[in-house]
Formats: C-alpha cells, sequence, structure tokens
C-alpha cells in the first residue's frame, strides 16, 4: 500500500504525475470550501507528507495528523507554522529559499515603480475614458535615481531589491537589519541604521522582513510619521509586520504619500477594505513568486525535501 501525500497547492502536471507514482496523493489546489476543509482533515490523519502553503499549521491539526514525517512548505515565509511543536513532534519542517529571491524581488521593484509613477492611477484614467489632456504637474511622479532606498529586513530579498536600486537606479541604500551585512556595505555602498532613521531618510521603503512575534505589528503611525513628504512605503513581507489601520489613516491624511502593498493583514484583502478605493495606493494579490518559472522552482524544491525526508536522507532547505 502507498503511503499518504497531502498536496495544497496548484503543481505542475508532470510533478503530480510523479508523486503519484509513489505515493497516495490527495489534492487539493487550495482549500476553498467546508467539503476541502473536511476532506483535508481526514486526508491528514493518513498522511506522512504534505507539500503546501497557506495552511496554518498549529497545534490541532498536528494532532490531527499522528503519521506525519515532513512538512514541505511552498514558501520561504513559516510564520503560519507552529516550528516549535513540529520540532516537538519530531517532524521535518521544510521551506524554499533562494529559488524565489529575484522574481520576488522584482515584485518589490515593479510596486516601487509603478507607484513612483503613479502607474495603476495613470490605468484608470485611461481605462475610464478620461484621459483628455496631457497629464499636468498634480499627475507627475517622481524620479527613482540618485535617491535612498531603505530596506527593512536586509536578507535575501532584501538585498535583491536594493541591488536593482543600486545597480539599475543610482540609489543609495540604507537598511535596517538584526545583524550587519557587511558583503552589502562593501558591494553596494549600503549602510546600516536603526527604523527612525531609516524611515527619516528613505525616500522609497521597501519591506521584506519575515513575520516574527518581534517584527508582528512593526510598523505604524510613529515610523510612518517620520516619512519625506513624498516617500513611498511598499510591503512585499507579510501584512501583520504593518499596523494595517494606521497605514491606511496616514495614507488618508497625507502623513503618508503613497504605498505599494503585495501583502496585508487579511488576504484576500476584505472587499469593504478603504484600501480598495484609496487613489495613493497600488495593490497587488500576494503575487511576489508567482511566475512560472519560480512557482515551478517552489514545487520542484518541495517534492525534494518531501523525498529526501522520507528516504532517510538530509532536506535540501530544512527551517
Ligand atoms: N510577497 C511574497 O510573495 C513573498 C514574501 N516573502 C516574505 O519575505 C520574507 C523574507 O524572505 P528572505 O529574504 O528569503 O528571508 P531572509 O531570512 O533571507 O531575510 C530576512 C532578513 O530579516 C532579518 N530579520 C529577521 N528578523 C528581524 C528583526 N526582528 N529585526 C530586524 N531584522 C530581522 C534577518 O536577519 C534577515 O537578514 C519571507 O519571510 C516572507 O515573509 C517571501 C517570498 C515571497
Ligand atoms: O514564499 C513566501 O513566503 C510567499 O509569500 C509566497 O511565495
Amino acid at each position: 500500500m502507498k503511503d499518504t501525500l497531502v498536496i495544497v497547492h496548484e503543481l505542475y502536471p508532470e510533478l503530480l504525475d510523479k508523486l503519484k507514482q509513489t505515493f497516495d496523493v490527495v489534492h487539493f489546489v487550495r482549500l476553498g470550501s467546508d467539503e476541502d476543509r473536511a476532506a483535508f482533515k481526514e486526508a491528514m490523519t493518513r498522511a506522512v507528507a504534505f507539500i503546501g502553503s497557506n495552511v496554518a499549521f498549529d497545534k490541532a491539526l498536528l494532532e490531527q495528523s499522528p503519521n506525519l514525517k515532513v512538512i514541505a512548505s511552498v514558501s520561504v515565509g513559516v510564520d503560519n507554522y507552529d516550528v516549535a511543536a513540529i520540532h516537538d513532534r519530531g517532524i521535518v519542517l521544510t521551506n524554499t529559499p533562494d529559488v524565489l529571491t529575484e522574481a520576488t524581488a522584482d515584485t518589490g521593484f515593479l510596486l516601487l515603480m509603478m507607484t513612483a509613477r503613479r502607474a495603476s492611477e495613470m490605468n484608470r484614467m485611461v481605462l475610464d475614458g478620461r484621459w483628455n489632456v496631457s497629464p499636468g504637474r498634480d499627475q507627475f511622479g517622481v524620479d527613482l535615481k540618485g535617491k535612498t532606498l531603505g530596506i527593512v529586513g536586509m536578507g535575501r530579498i532584501g538585498q535583491a531589491v536594493a541591488s536593482r536600486g543600486h545597480f539599475g537606479f543610482g540609489m543609495k541604500v540604507i537598511y535596517q537589519n538584526r545583524s550587519a551585512k557587511p558583503e552589502a556595505d562593501k558591494t553596494l555602498g549600503a549602510r546600516q541604521v536603526d527604523l527612525e532613521t531609516l524611515f527619516t531618510e528613505a525616500d522609497f521603503i521597501c519591506v521584506t522582513v519575515p513575520l516574527s512575534p518581534e517584527t508582528e505589528g512593526l510598523i505604524g503611525r510613529d515610523l510612518l510619521s517620520l516619512t519625506k513628504p513624498k516617500a513611498i512605503f511598499v510591503n512585499i513581507a507579510r501584512g501583520k509586520v504593518v499596523r494595517e489601520q494606521e497605514l491606511i489613516e496616514c495614507l488618508r491624511d497625507g502623513t503618508l504619500y503613497y504605498a505599494g502593498l503585495d501583502v496585508f493583514e487579511k488576504e484576500p484583502l476584505p472587499k469593504d477594505s478603504p484600501l480598495m478605493t484609496m487613489d495613493n495606493v497600488v495593490c497587488l494579490p500576494h503575487i511576489g513568486s508567482a511566475t512560472h518559472e519560480t512557482r515551478g522552482a517552489m514545487c520542484d524544491l518541495a517534492a525534494e525535501n518531501t523525498l529526501n525526508v522520507l528516504d532517510g536522507k538530509a532536506p535540501v532547505t530544512p527551517v
């Protein structure tokens, strides 16, 4: 009898077929209905392995999964896993770092450029048939060239965003991180500063710090009120790093000029969120790593981690 593998993710067909040769695969693209969630819980009572994302692995779910040996997250962020409880149970947890760094940094830069040039507003104006005359000063954007880019969380993705800013746009880079990054200081001429200095000096701020008990609610009105008159704030990390209600209020009352957001406190963004109707916000639906190539590489890595663990070998990217 084959072991049960539960997948909650969209996998490309070749990989799914390959896994079906070895496992009894129970596959959900997402847990969208009560029926899916009930079937998922039932399958987890048999599962030896889980591949997926956007499933909160808490103590209750672990208790309902007595045979589980490996959880292979198709993400680098592991904020929705109770890592201590997983490790206490002797379950191996893996993630997908590195393979998504460039695509996610591209999304960060996409938001930096869209906000700088007010691309959503301009697009809406054209599509609504309101492009009657050449845009004037009240619709102009701002340059990136020569400006200061502040990175909150100078890890893999933060450095990849900084590298695009420095080499592509001649931006000065400052960053806040819990440890110094001498390599980035050397290659990017970057400078480590505290959060207050970063929010005061940066023209563009990009958040790439993981969500953890220390970073939850890290950014709110106190920091946002330090920003320059035309400062732009981009979050591609996790929504909960920012106090979203305070961000909304700062955007409304002019404390903060503009924001670009790929992540939100609650996802999908609730239909009554004020962010939906604000001109000075660009919203994306958490597509940081969502390219064919990158999602394919993430799924391949998650599958390799799973097979390694079940074969008694070391996973490639353990958490
Ligand atoms: N929007 C999206 O689709 C995606 C979002 N992400 C998010 O980006 C995050 C970062 O990913 P990577 O760069 O690969 O991680 P990483 O581990 O390479 O970088 C994180 C950096 O933050 C620093 N850090 C952690 N806690 C800190 C704290 N309390 N104060 C100051 N610095 C702190 C670390 O020292 C490290 O340098 C992920 O955890 C995930 O939440 C990642 C991929 C896609
Ligand atoms: O990898 C992550 O952490 C994501 O947010 C999705 O790619």
